[in-house]
């Protein structure tokens, strides 16, 4: 499924950034980089219509956003947050199994044994098997990161919309958890994450959008626009730049 904009402006505080037109298509890993507060989850949260836009559009497979139904739009494109909110007690399988609500409209719906194999495949993917019956409460912020992805795995979208999937994952995991965002691409999904790191982005993403805080973003092909000259300014950071086995490898320079 394709994702674009036209001319999309962002409802920011007190900041008019300049508006962003791009088409972002099935089987890429889209890479969103820029500094603390620059817009980040805010345009993902707003091409998941969940926060208003200033103007502009954005179109899901050339339809209009505002036109697609809730359902619809649930159905297609799966959200990670940042902030994880687990108020109500559930175990990780049972929040594993609210990822396919958008699919189960019907209220006397009951998780099928399908069901539960299938998030139970979800689990072992992200090595959570272990923990299937763990009250959500009662897990590390890195466990609780990849409760939250297996839903999503769990829900199938075809539009990932991913703030920050390596947040509170130790080396392995993110790895991991790359290599599976990765697959997804190769399904023929369309991955689009926030991310602070530069050289994940480099070694995962197939393209990037610079947002700076000054003046346009910049889009296109990782490789032509994740240099020296691109990110330091988008960083307001001097760095360095090497190769370690054949990949680019960017390190603030102090
Ligand atoms: N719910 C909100 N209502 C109003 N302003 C908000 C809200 N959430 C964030 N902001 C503001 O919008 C701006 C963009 O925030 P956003 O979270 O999108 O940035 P970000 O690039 O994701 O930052 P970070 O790298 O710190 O996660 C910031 O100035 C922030 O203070």
């Amino acid at each position: 499924m394709m994702l674009s904009a036209e001319l999309l402006a962002l409802d920011l505080p007190n900041r008019n950034q300049p508006p962003l037109s791009f088409v972002m298509n099935p089987g890429e890993i889209w890479g969103i980089l820029g500094p603390n507060g620059v817009g980040k989850t805010t345009l993902l949260h707003t091409l998941a219509n969940l926060r208003n836009k200033r103007s502009g559009e954005i179109l899901l497979n050339g339809q209009n956003l505002l036109d697609c139904q809730r359902l619809f739009i649930a159905q297609n494109m799966g959200v990670l947050f940042q902030e994880h909110q687990d108020g109500f007690p559930a175990t990780v399988l049972e929040t594993v199994l609210l990822g396919r609500f958008p699919h189960n409209t019907s209220s006397w719906h009951k998780d099928s044994e399908e069901d539960i194999a299938l998030a139970t495949l979800a689990l072992k993917q992200l090595e959570l098997e272990a923990l299937a019956s763990r009250p959500l409460s009662q897990l590390s912020g890195g466990e609780r990161q990849r409760t939250a992805i297996a839903a999503l795995l769990f829900q199938a979208p075809k539009v990932w919309l991913v703030d920050e999937p390596s947040n509170h994952l130790d080396l392995h995991h993110q790895v991991a958890v790359m290599k599976m965002l990765s697959q997804q691409a190769l399904q023929n999904k369309l991955v689009v994450m926030t991310l602070h790191d530069v050289n994940l982005a480099t070694k995962w993403c197939s393209h990037v959008m610079l947002l700076y805080p000054d003046r346009p973003a910049l889009m296109g092909k990782t490789e032509q626009l994740l240099t020296v000259e691109n990110l330091e300014p988008l960083y307001q950071q001097r760095l360095a730049q090497g190769k370690i086995n054949d990949q680019l490898v960017f390190l603030p320079s102090v």
